[in-house]
Order: structure tokens, then sequence, then C-alpha cells
């Protein structure tokens, strides 16, 4: 059975910009695979490779089998992709756009499907509705429904749910969920760490261009057991100076404090102490995704 994707010694480079230097993995097929990284990682760069979009320099990718610059057509018929920003045609309703994308893929008894995504994305009222007259979240519905009609076998959404409401998360996710159950793979950029936690079962970290961590969603969970953070509420003043850059969030009195190993929280009591506060209430939260990244990020920094 070939690999859903498989990136082989990609490097892309932008003038002196290094995008992508070297990326090598490969998805299988079924999988929920999370490609994260900071801003300019190179994550939108990858996708439009895989999307043919993009020429690599050196290197090659493939979709179900498919090399994506020597098999073009192959390769596009088996990879949807959802892109980041919101490209259409203004004067075509929703069901145009979609009748229009399933021409060019050839299918011409495509009626059904497009009913099923309407329905499954919430967007039968609007089938008629002309794409400028639409919201901006209702506009990346269609992006998504676009990006479905030839019932791809590989889905990527190059961060679907960035500036949407909770509603259509909800919608999106139920109905990815499902392809997912139903056999699609599914890859997913987002920087809602959290999606990512719930839905994917392998994830990829990208920084500058380069794949610096690459396992099952549980593997990456439990190896950061070391790193935990600490929940303290206090009384008598604002938190020391000397632990803004460990703090991830505070609610009145309540702070939560990154702990980059159980040795620090030695460190950050004594802070506090020598501070003059008091500690009303504490206790130590395990690691969830969004920790383990932060952490992943900040070893590679230090090693940079
Ligand atoms: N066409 C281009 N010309 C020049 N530089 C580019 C081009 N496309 C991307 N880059 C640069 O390549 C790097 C990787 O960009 P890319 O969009 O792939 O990152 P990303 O991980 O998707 O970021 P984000 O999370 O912000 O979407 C960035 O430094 C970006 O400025």
């Amino acid at each position: 059975m070939p690999d859903a994707i498989s990136f082989r010694s990609i490097r892309k480079q932008f003038g002196s910009l290094r995008a992508l230097d070297g990326v090598e993995f490969t998805i299988q097929e079924g999988e929920f695979f999370a490609l994260l990284g900071p801003n300019g990682a190179g994550k939108t760069t990858l996708i439009s490779i895989l999307g043919g979009l993009t020429k690599p320099d050196s290197g090659k990718a493939e979709v179900m089998g498919f090399d994506v610059q020597t098999h073009y057509r192959e390769a596009r018929r088996n990879v949807g992709i959802v892109p980041q920003e919101l490209v259409f045609d203004p004067f075509f309703t929703v069901r145009e756009t979609l009748k229009f994308q399933s021409g060019y893929f050839g299918l011409r008894n495509n009626q059904n499907w497009i009913d099923e995504i309407l329905e499954n994305l919430g967007l039968e009222d609007k089938a008629d509705t002309n794409m400028r007259a639409l919201s901006g979240g209702m506009k990346r519905r269609v992006m998504v429904a676009q990006a479905l009609v030839h019932r791809p076998p590989v889905i990527v959404l190059d961060e679907p749910t960035a500036g949407v409401d909770v509603e259509l998360r909800q919608t999106l996710w139920d109905f990815i969920k499902r392809l997912n159950e139903k056999g699609h793979t599914i890859v997913l950029t987002t920087h809602y760490l959290e999606e990512a936690e719930v839905l994917c079962n392998r994830i990829a970290m990208l920084r500058q261009g380069k794949v610096i961590a690459l396992d099952t969603k549980d593997n990456l969970l439990s190896e950061h057991q070391s790193v935990r953070s600490l929940n303290i509420r206090l009384s008598g003043g604002n938190l020391p100076r000397g632990l803004h850059n460990k703090l991830i969030s505070k609610q009145h009195d309540q702070y939560q404090i990154r702990l980059s190993s159980p040795e620090e929280l030695e460190w950050v009591l004594a802070e506090i102490r020598v501070a003059g506060l008091q500690i009303l209430d504490m206790g130590l939260d395990k690691p969830d995704l969004e920790q383990v990244f932060v952490a992943t990020m900040r070893r590679h920094d230090a090693h940079a």
C-alpha cells in the first residue's frame, strides 16, 4: 500500500531565505496528522509543494504514490487542499462554484455529493447566494467544500479555523472526523494546539524549515512529563517580574506558570516568597500539547 503522502529531502529557498531545509517524512493512509510550527516555519510552503503549486529546489513529494511534479494530474486528483487565504470568483453562487470545481476534475453528475457537502457544512441556505455576499466564515466553509468536491482520499487543511466562530469549528471538525473514520487521510495545520491535541494521532513540528519533532501525540505528551505547569493563587501583589516570561495565563489572582523542569518549582516558590506574596492555593497540571510545543521550540532555540 502506498503512503498517503511522502516528502523526500525537500528543499526550498526564497532568495537567501531557506524556507524548507531537507524535509523528510511520510503519512500513512487513514492518519489524522498535524503539521505544527510557528509563523514562517514553512508549513504553507510544504503544502503548496504537495499541491504542485510551488516547485521544490530539490527533493520530491508524492500523494498516494504519485509524484506531484511528474504525475501532477493523478496527484492532484488524490488530494483536496483547503488554502489559508480565501480565493474565489465573486460572481459565482456557492453551488456554481462547486459545480465549476467538479468540472475541473471532469465530474459531471456530482449533484448528490455537492448536496451532501453543503448540508454537512451548514451551507444549504447559501447555495444560491453569490460568493461576494457571504460572510468571511461562510466563504471559508465554501473553501472547505471546494477542496472536497472530488472526494479526495487525502484532505489537507491549512489553518481552516483561523478567525472562525465556534459553530463552524464544531461543524467542520464533526464532518472531517466522519471523513477520517471513512478512511480519508487528514492533514491539518493549526495554531490552535488544543484542536490538534483532540483530533490528531500523529504530529510533526516544523521550525525554520526543518522537522524538529515527529511522533505520535501520546509519545510526545509522555516524553514531556517533566514539563508541567503550576497553577497558583496569590495575594499581596502582582507576580514578580522575574517570573513574567514563565507566565502562561492570568485570571484575577490566579496564575498559570510554566515549569521547564521539576527543579524549577523551588525557584518559582522562592521568587514568590522573596516578593512577600502569600500563596492562597496551588496545584500542578500535566503537560498539554501547547506546553510540549513551547518546550520543543525553546529547546531548539537554545541550540540554534
Ligand atoms: N513566495 C515567497 N517569496 C518569498 N518568501 C516566501 C514566499 N513564500 C513564503 N516565503 C517565506 O518562507 C517562509 C515560510 O513561509 P510559510 O508561509 O511556508 O510559513 P508557515 O509555517 O506557513 O507560516 P504561518 O504559520 O505564518 O502560515 C517565511 O519566512 C515566508 O516569509
